[in-house]
């Protein structure tokens, strides 16, 4: 099979002119076409011939090295696409498959697509692009390309996982955008994709911040307190209640961050807070069937090891090493470090 020729028909190399670019390319027009996308299937199914799309493989995303070096998803074109399910014997109807995942700053809507029913080498081999684990293409990716393949991931894991109404066991079927799925029994029931909230929040004294870590991290990893929130709790309880339940402290001042839809295991809405503990109460009580180990560290540990940053595969890990640029672990740590500089440059 010759690589080259069908390579070049179907990468996207460069945003095409669509027929819904009548829009300004501002911010507000683009969430207008996509919200339009979701509610207006034919809309959708047009928007799908002039759009990108991203392909996985049984839920990895296909990524591709770039000149310089960085790593990005492999982009194909409607036709190409199409190109590629005619080479592989596939029929037409596994476009329709595909789901809208957003919209790029040239208009030009995307969408994601599993084609775990071929064979994986040889499609990868078809688009010059390896299938990588969701895990590692994420940290792989900059910021904007690995938040992308993530919601993708996380859409197409939800649609197969959907398929049936839990009220009535009867098949659901999908919008075009796959925004939602509704139950072809009587009762019509309507579901959205879901995300668990989950309160993530870094402890500090006022010199010292703390963290913990799961025996199912990575050795050395340390991270903040995370837990999912309860039916029914407000997230300054669910906040209180965790950090009670970990590390047996009573929370004082709660103040948010910033937050992150988090792909693993299964699509969690990341609430990143920083609260503060009194400096006469630190003395920590672990509950060891949840952490295997809790910690108070100083700004100059903290410092240091953002400085060392994520140890390379092979080595032994340093003891201590903290969440990679993505988490939002990462950000309220880097806050943190942040402010306590500053607080000591001022006294
Ligand atoms: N992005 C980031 O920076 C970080 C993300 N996380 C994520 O936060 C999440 C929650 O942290 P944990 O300390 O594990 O939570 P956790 O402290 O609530 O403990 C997890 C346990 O909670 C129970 N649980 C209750 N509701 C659940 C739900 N909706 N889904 C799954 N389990 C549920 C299960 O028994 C589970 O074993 C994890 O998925 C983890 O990947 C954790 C630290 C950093
Ligand atoms: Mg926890």
């Amino acid at each position: 099979m010759s690589l080259l020729n069908p390579l070049r028909r179907i990468l996207c190399t460069r945003p095409q002119v669509l027929a819904l670019t009548r829009f300004s390319s501002s911010y507000v027009s683009r969430m207008r076409f996509l919200n339009r996308l979701k509610q207006d299937d034919e809309a959708c199914a047009a928007a799908l011939q002039d759009g990108q799309l991203v392909l996985f493989h049984r839920l990895q995303p296909l990524l591709q090295r770039g000149p310089t070096g960085t790593f990005r998803p492999v982009t194909l074109t409607c036709s190409g696409v199409q190109t590629l399910l005619q080479n592989f014997g596939s029929d037409g109807p596994l476009l329709e498959d595909s789901i809208l995942i957003g919209c790029s700053d040239q208009n030009q809507a995307q969408f994601c697509l599993d084609v775990g029913h071929l064979d994986q080498a040889a499609v990868a081999e078809f688009c010059a692009g390896t299938f990588i684990d969701l895990r590692k293409s994420f940290f792989l990716l900059p910021g904007p390309a690995a938040r992308l393949v993530a919601k993708a991931q996380a859409l197409l894991r939800w649609h197969q996982t959907n398929g049936f109404c839990s009220a009535t066991g009867q098949p659901t079927h999908r919008n075009r955008a796959g925004s939602q799925r509704v139950s072809s029994s009587s009762s019509s029931m309507i579901y959205y994709p879901k995300m668990s909230p989950v309160v993530i929040v870094l402890l500090s004294d006022g010199s010292r911040c703390l963290l913990g870590r799961q025996a199912s991290f990575p050795r050395g990893m340390y991270s903040a307190l995370a837990g999912f929130c309860d039916m029914g709790e407000t997230l300054e309880e669910a906040l209180h209640r965790e950090v009670a339940e970990e590390v047996g402290l009573e929370v004082q001042d709660v103040s948010y961050s910033s937050s992150q839809h988090w792909p693993f295991p299964h699509s969690s809405f990341m609430v990143g807070c920083h609260a503060t503990v009194s400096p006469a109460h630190t003395q920590l009580n672990v509950d060891r069937s949840e952490l295997e180990d809790a910690r108070w560290f100083t700004l100059e540990e903290i410092s240091g090891a953002l400085q060392a940053g994520v140890p390379s595969r092979g080595g032994p890990p340093p003891d201590v090493w903290l969440p990679p640029k993505h988490a939002v672990a990462h950000h309220l740590i880097t806050e943190w470090r942040d402010r306590q500089r500053r607080l000591q440059a001022s006294e």
